[in-house]
């Protein structure tokens, strides 16, 4: 009986073809609407920018997928900048700035509020990191809960290890001048990174010991590189990571083997958080804050949730991830740069004999941060490698931001982007040039040229690895240098070194071999 009034119902519809136009037809409309208002009375109407970029955020979506590497968005974003000026709305509601001179506005401290943009922030897959934390009181909470970690004290404290991963990377390099072989220098470069940060960080059970290791250091490097090549699917999709991490293994080998030792080394890290949790209680003194990260944050006042296993997991992640390549790409760069210039590491040579009389001796971070042409080389290295070539968008939610004539709405992501500011001629002149010069004190644009030097970003949201990461740059450089004579083994600027793909950070070219090195001479003990 009750079956038929539904049946009549149904046979009183329109047909399954007629439906469809309709959605059709309302999907268009709406569409269309949508681009004209956009156009027109949209806040950010005004603003200069191409008419599809502001009509449509898929744009974006379409040159990342199908454009090749060096026509992906963040190429589009220059070459929006050249025709429509230095502040561009890129996409419906973003806009883009391209002057150093807007830099501490945008990415300011102090009482200034900025939460971080949703999908930049879920490009790690770890909305929970301070990475990834949107809102800007929680993001200053899990920061301060850590930052003492990464204190110049805290690294100084743990120069020990630092210098026994530095020995290893030698041995390294010792091996491979025995054997006669050229190195993809990237990859020892790597394995220091992670180790040291690991070993600091997470404490001698979470130690990869890559350097130890060379197939495990080897599938670590493809590992990154197959994380960085996702990066473009990432930003316009932020569940692939958390859904893939939750994957049962044989999937995830069956997709990639690279894919599984980063789920393998995420989960790995929610074992380490559970261990931490379950013996937080039996540890005393500066054990209990320093034993490892995880330890640091158990013994802060941050709330009991961000106490939980997921979360402090996701810390983790998220400081391994921004730690290891971004080291190993900036040393990458210094030593293909001192190589290709010989007058420049001639004069590098020379200054370390003085503060090295043994190449094999302690050296004491203090003594290589007072040598102005190991300092200068670093900071040019860190310029030119214009490492990070994803733009990096902040909101104001209750400031007007104000650039020239242009009044920025509350709450509208904008952003910039730091490789582009490296490698900008207005600011630098013959930037694509290794010119250590730059950044000797007696030079007279030396004040200004520190005003621009922003490698690791400034604000609430800089690299809260600095201390570490110059820490390790200048030791590692000193003592490789120092030590050992390198070539260049069959590099090519255009093909090995220079940005080509925006991977977060930039990558070379696909058919790149990698900087290869050999090792020709080394200091007798
Ligand atoms: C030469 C080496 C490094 C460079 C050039 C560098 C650069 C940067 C930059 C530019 C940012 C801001 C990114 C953004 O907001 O989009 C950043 C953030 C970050 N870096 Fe580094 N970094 C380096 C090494 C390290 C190391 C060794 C660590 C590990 C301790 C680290 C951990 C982090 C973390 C956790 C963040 C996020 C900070 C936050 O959002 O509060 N970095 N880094």
């Amino acid at each position: 009986m009750g079956a038929f009034p539904l049946l009549a119902l149904w046979q009183s519809l329109p047909s399954i073809p007629i439906l469809l136009a309709a959605f059709v037809a309302i999907s268009i409309l709406y569409a269309l609407v949508l681009a004209i208002y956009r156009v027109t009375l949209h806040p950010l109407a005004r603003f200069p920018g191409p008419k599809l970029t502001a009509v449509t955020g898929w744009y974006e979506c379409f040159l990342d997928f199908f454009a090749g590497p060096g026509e992906t968005f963040a190429f589009a974003i220059e070459r929006m900048h050249e025709r429509y000026g230095s502040i561009v709305r890129i996409n419906p509601h973003e806009i883009h700035v391209s002057d150093p001179d807007f830099f501490d506005t945008l990415y300011a401290g102090g009482s200034a509020r900025r939460d971080k943009y949703p999908p930049a922030a879920h490009v790690q897959g770890t909305p929970e990191g301070i990475f990834g934390t949107v809102d800007h009181q929680t993001h200053r909470k899990r920061r301060a809960a850590i930052s003492g970690y990464f204190s110049k004290q805290s690294i100084l404290q743990d120069q020990g290890i630092v210098d026994e991963k530095i020995e290893l990377l030698c041995d390294v390099f010792s091996k491979a001048k025995r054997e006669g072989k050229e190195l993809n220098i990237r990859v020892p470069l790597l394995a220091l990174g992670t180790d040291v940060f690991c070993q600091h960080t997470l404490g001698p059970r979470g130690c990869m010991d890559l350097l130890k290791d060379w197939d495990r250091a080897a599938t670590w490097r493809a590992s990154i590189i197959a994380l960085l090549h996702w990066t473009p699917v990432v930003r316009q999709f932020s569940w692939v990571m958390p859904f893939a991490v939750e994957l049962p293994m044989w999937i995830i080998k069956a997709i990639s083997q690279e894919l599984a030792l980063v789920v393998s080394i995420f989960r790995d890290l929610r074992i380490q958080a559970a261990a931490a949790i379950a013996e937080h209680d039996s540890l005393e003194g500066e054990q209990k804050v320093r034993a490892n990260v995880f330890h640091t944050i158990l013994s802060s006042n941050l709330e009991a949730h961000d106490k939980e296993v997921k979360r402090m997991a996701q810390e983790g992640f998220s400081i391994l991830s921004a730690s290891g390549d971004t080291i190993a790409r900036s040393m990458t760069a210094a030593m293909y740069h001192l190589h290709a210039n010989p007058p420049v590491l001639k004069r590098l040579k020379e200054e370390l004999k003085q503060a090295m009389p043994n190449p094999y001796a302690h050296v004491d971070l203090a003594t290589l941060e007072a040598l102005p042409w190991l300092t200068a080389v670093l900071k040019e290295s860190l310029r030119i490698a214009a490492l990070i070539t994803t733009r990096a968008p902040l909101q104001a939610p209750t400031e007007w931001m104000r650039y020239q004539e242009w009044a920025i709405p509350p709450n509208t992501p904008v952003s910039m982007t730091l490789s582009s500011m490296a490698l900008d001629a207005k600011t630098w002149p013959e930037p694509m040039r290794f010119i250590p010069e730059r950044w000797m004190e007696e030079n007279s644009e030396y004040k200004r040229n520190m005003g621009y030097f922003v490698p690791f970003h400034r604000g609430h949201r800089n690299c809260i690895g600095i201390n570490l990461a110059w820490c390790q740059m200048y030791l590692t450089l000193a003592k490789l240098i120092r030590r050992f004579d390198f070539e260049l083994y069959d590099v090519v600027r255009e093909r090995d070194i220079d940005n080509y793909r925006d991977c977060f950070l930039g990558e070379p070219r696909d058919d790149s071999l990698g900087v290869r090195m050999k090792v020709v001479a080394e200091e007798a003990r």
